[in-house]
């Protein structure tokens, strides 16, 4: 086929992968069998290998990684990715929302999230397209990252309206990705990943992407750093908002109105969280109006807008069970 043919069928190849990798990866609804994916993935290669000058920036075929980098960058962020304040019971929390309906009066409500246990990233989007991925570092200077994070499926490229918009999320290894991969180090004997959130942070801060493109890594976007020509008036809009321009946000992520509803949750999830497909070690607790987090402001390193409930650690868990059942 002619030069203009390629450019048509790969402005088609892209779409489609874009929209394939949309269900499968974010969705977790695959649209078509994998092998159709990768059907579509190799001829849309193959057209960019014979057309080099064709290759966008937004191209499916960036998933796969490109060469490595002689170095990471230092970038800094316009917004400072600050730290979580720690609740370890309930008391704390009582406390945590005496302080904040102390602040902003008695009519507060929350959102609750679950913590994941991986990599804070923050993704920086100008007219909708990915231009910066980078570390949430000291909080205020991180390691530019783009071209590990462009090889995460469930990161967009391209979002589905063209806003600017500088987003954080959690970049996690699945644990059946984890067990995977330290089956592999095993039989290759190299040493293996501690834990999900160690091999998170390992395939991402390596120089290489076509080893972050093998990692099966994913991300779960929780906020908001900054956007142009949007209002919201509360966190969970903040969410919704991030869903519709085709981020991953975790479905378990739930108003609650008291801090009876915050108790409950907390609860709920330490019981369940070994069904989960991902590895978390506690609640975030957010107030839900944004409004009220101008009013709370912030501490020298964290927000009094939120705080993270953290779960025993799981072998503390196993002794005190050992103790009970001898
Ligand atoms: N590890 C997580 O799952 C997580 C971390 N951080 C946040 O929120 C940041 C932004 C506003 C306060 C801290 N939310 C989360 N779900």
């Amino acid at each position: 086929m002619d030069k203009h043919q390629a450019e048509k069928r790969l402005k088609e190849l892209r779409l489609l992968l874009e929209d394939y990798g949309y269900h499968y990866y974010v969705l977790d609804t695959p649209k078509v069998p994998d092998s159709e994916y990768d059907r579509l993935m190799n001829e849309l290669l193959q057209l960019e290998a014979d057309y080099p000058d064709l290759v966008t920036e937004d191209s499916p075929s960036v998933r796969i990684g490109g060469p490595p980098a002689p170095s990471f960058k230092k970038v800094a962020h316009r917004v400072p990715m600050m730290s979580l304040s720690n609740a370890f019971n309930e008391e704390d929390l009582r406390a945590f929302d005496r302080r904040v309906r102390q602040a902003v009066g008695e009519h507060v409500s929350y959102v609750c999230e679950l913590k994941f246990d991986g990599l804070a990233v923050s993704l920086t989007y100008e007219n909708g397209k990915l231009v910066r991925g980078a570390t949430r570092g000291d909080g205020t200077i991180g390691e530019d990252i783009t071209n590990n994070l462009r090889t995460v499926p469930a990161i967009p490229l391209r979002l589905k309206q063209p806003y600017s918009i500088e987003v954080r999320g959690e970049a996690y290894m699945p644990k059946a990705s984890f067990e995977r991969l330290n089956e592999a180090k095993e039989q290759a004997g190299e040493e293996k990943f501690a834990n999900p959130r160690n091999a998170a942070a390992g395939s991402l801060r390596q120089l290489d992407p076509k080893i972050a493109a093998k990692r099966n890594l994913s991300l779960f976007a929780y906020s908001i750093g900054e956007v142009e020509g949007k209002n919201v008036q509360t966190h969970f809009d903040s969410l919704m908002f991030l869903k519709e321009l085709g981020f991953k946000v975790n479905e378990e992520a739930a108003k609650c109105e008291t801090i009876e509803d915050v108790i409950a949750y907390t609860e709920k999830w330490s019981e369940r969280r070994h069904e989960l497909p991902y590895e978390i070690d506690g609640v975030v607790v957010k107030v839900n109006s944004l409004a009220d987090h101008e009013k709370l402001g912030f501490t020298a390193k964290s927000p009094r807008w939120a705080t993270a409930f953290k779960f025993p650690a799981e072998e503390v868990l196993t002794v005190l069970r050992d103790i009970e059942l001898n």
